[in-house]
């Protein structure tokens, strides 16, 4: 990659950041064909695309963390100071073991900096500062483990904003939104609009094209590596966006019908779980039943299906699996009552990373692929693993690729694959579709009705209220680790939902 910062200060009409002619190769697979990418001061450019079409690796690029195949990049120049790239990745870059104090500060003590004296004090002033644009503060000094993904996202995000000399800077964010509930989704684009109005230029990777919509002036969509489009906001809308992505016509890629079997025996009872975010919750799920969870950040949503799985410490006066009582204290007897739990930190908690996809995909269970002798029959375990890379649309269809180097969303359904294929009896997802291009969210969609409609008993906790409403037979709403109310029918919609969640002008369902 050559980088030639233009001289003097850049003219309104000249690009802060511009990319030509990328080209990356990986073996048997080309990530990047010849694209080309301006963005200028004060503009929000927004990159979208399939899983695996390239947004990461053009990301990955521009970091320094691969060697480009071809093309260049220029960056422009303000008052002598070249225009800094900063990047905000997937995966935040953060040490969870670290404090907030400690992940914010970590840029900052390098060569000399890291000799001084570490004064606590102002440490904790600078961090403060650096999350109050964000909105409400929070605990700065409990290892970030602890806190919400959206208090995680809030630190990677206020640490890429830490120290710029000027503000015509170019802010990357790769699918920054992920883990946010939509309030704290607008707090991130007032910061972002904000520094695109001081002079920033922003480009914004996502899959959630509707908040492309409401965010970017300009859209750029690759292809399978390729730039198939690059337009002003103002000439797109859904539909056409959609149509995009897909590369289908207008229409032809919606996310499905719902799926409403008969419902069957009660799977799962419990009454009265309690544990670490959650207090009194009683829940039943019937067999060909899915039941959402919804809630805002902190309401307890993430921590159920955690608990009921057995990785998170739980108490409960009756815990009963398919009629009979359960204790649920380890993920190992979860797995073998037959409860599978596709967790939302898939990238560490749902996948082995050095391993390949066949690996991955057979892993909780080899019986079946198991020969008399006691061996694991490869031939076998091929063949089972090439259906489910096929049945769940994963790209590139190759299970010997190794799991890390699939792209986010291909990573995902690899662990949806390996879930659903023992046909559990109780399915427990948290933000199945998180990451997932609107091709796979289908494929998603349809394997959880599948699922229920082969008998499973379903439980998806989701930020999405679109997707609770297209997957779910009943919502539990949480607030405050207490179910505040249940949503099915007429009443089971999105703004219902957002409503309950945020206890708007409606009365609290004991
Ligand atoms: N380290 C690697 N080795 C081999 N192939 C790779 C590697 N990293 C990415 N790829 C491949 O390059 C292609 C582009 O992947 P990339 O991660 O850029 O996609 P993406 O658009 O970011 O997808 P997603 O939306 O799923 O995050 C994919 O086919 C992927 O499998």
């Amino acid at each position: 990659m050559s980088e030639s910062p233009a001289q003097g200060a850049a003219s309104e009409a000249e690009p802060l950041l511009r990319i030509e002619g990328m080209t990356k190769d990986f073996p048997g697979n080309r990530a990047l064909d010849d694209v080309s990418l301006d963005v200028h001061s004060g503009e929000i450019v927004a990159v979208v695309g399939h899983n695996g079409s390239g947004k990461s690796t053009l990301v990955k690029i521009l970091a320094g963390v691969y060697q480009d195949d071809g093309g260049t990049v220029e960056l422009a120049s303000t008052d002598g100071e070249e225009t800094e790239l900063h990047i905000i990745h997937q995966d935040l870059g953060l040490a969870k073991e670290l404090t907030g104090i400690e992940n914010l500060g970590i840029t900052r003590y390098h060569g000399r900096e890291a000799l001084a004296p570490y004064n606590r004090a102002r440490e904790q002033e600078h961090a403060e500062r650096l999350i109050r644009r964000f909105g409400e503060p929070f605990d700065l000094n409990v290892p970030i483990a602890r806190l919400a993904p959206a208090q995680r996202a809030i630190i990677g995000i206020a640490r890429a904003l830490d120290g710029w000399k000027h503000s015509r800077n170019v802010l990357i964010l790769d699918e920054p939104t992920e883990a946010l509930h939509a309030s704290e989704v607008q707090v991130l684009f007032d910061a972002v609009r904000t520094l695109a109005a001081e002079g920033a230029g922003i480009i914004f990777i996502s899959h959630r094209l509707d908040e492309v919509l409401d965010l970017a002036d300009r859209v750029v969509i690759l292809r399978d590596g390729k730039c198939v489009a690059d337009e002003d906001r103002a000439t797109l809308d859904h539909d056409r966006l959609v149509s995009y992505v897909t590369g289908v016509p207008i229409g032809e890629a919606e996310t499905g019908e719902p799926f409403r079997g008969d419902l069957q025996e009660v799977v799962l009872r419990v009454e009265q779980l309690a544990g670490e975010a959650l207090e009194g919750i009683d829940l039943t799920i019937h067999g060909g039943e899915v039941v959402g969870v919804a809630g805002v950040l902190g309401s307890g949503r993430e921590a159920l299906p955690a608990m009921l799985f057995g990785s998170i410490d739980a108490t409960a006066e009756t815990y009963e699996l398919q009629g009979k009582p359960y204790r649920n204290r380890s993920e190992a007897e979860s797995i073998r009552r037959g409860i599978a739990f596709v967790p939302g930190d898939r990238a560490h908690l749902g996948s082995v990373r050095p391993m390949n996809a066949r690996e991955n995909v057979t892993l909780p269970e080899l019986g079946s692929l198991t020969t008399k002798l006691g061996a694991i029959s490869i031939s076998r375990e091929r063949r089972h693993a090439a259906e489910l890379v096929e049945r769940y649309d994963v790209k590139p269809p190759r299970p010997e690729q190794t799991f890390a180097q699939f792209s986010g969303g291909n990573q995902q359904k690899i662990v949806f694959a390996k879930w659903l294929r023992n046909d559990p009896a109780l399915l427990l997802l948290e933000e199945p579709t998180q990451g997932v291009d609107i091709g796979a969210k289908r494929a998603i969609y349809d394997a959880v009705d599948m699922a229920a409609a082969g008998g499973a008993g379903v439980l998806v906790c989701s930020s999405e209220a679109k997707e609770l409403v297209r997957l779910c037979n009943r919502v539990l709403v949480l607030r405050d680790g207490k179910v505040v109310a249940t949503l099915e029918g007429e009443r089971l919609n999105e703004t219902e939902l957002v409503k309950q969640g945020y206890g708007l002008g409606v009365e609290v369902t004991k």
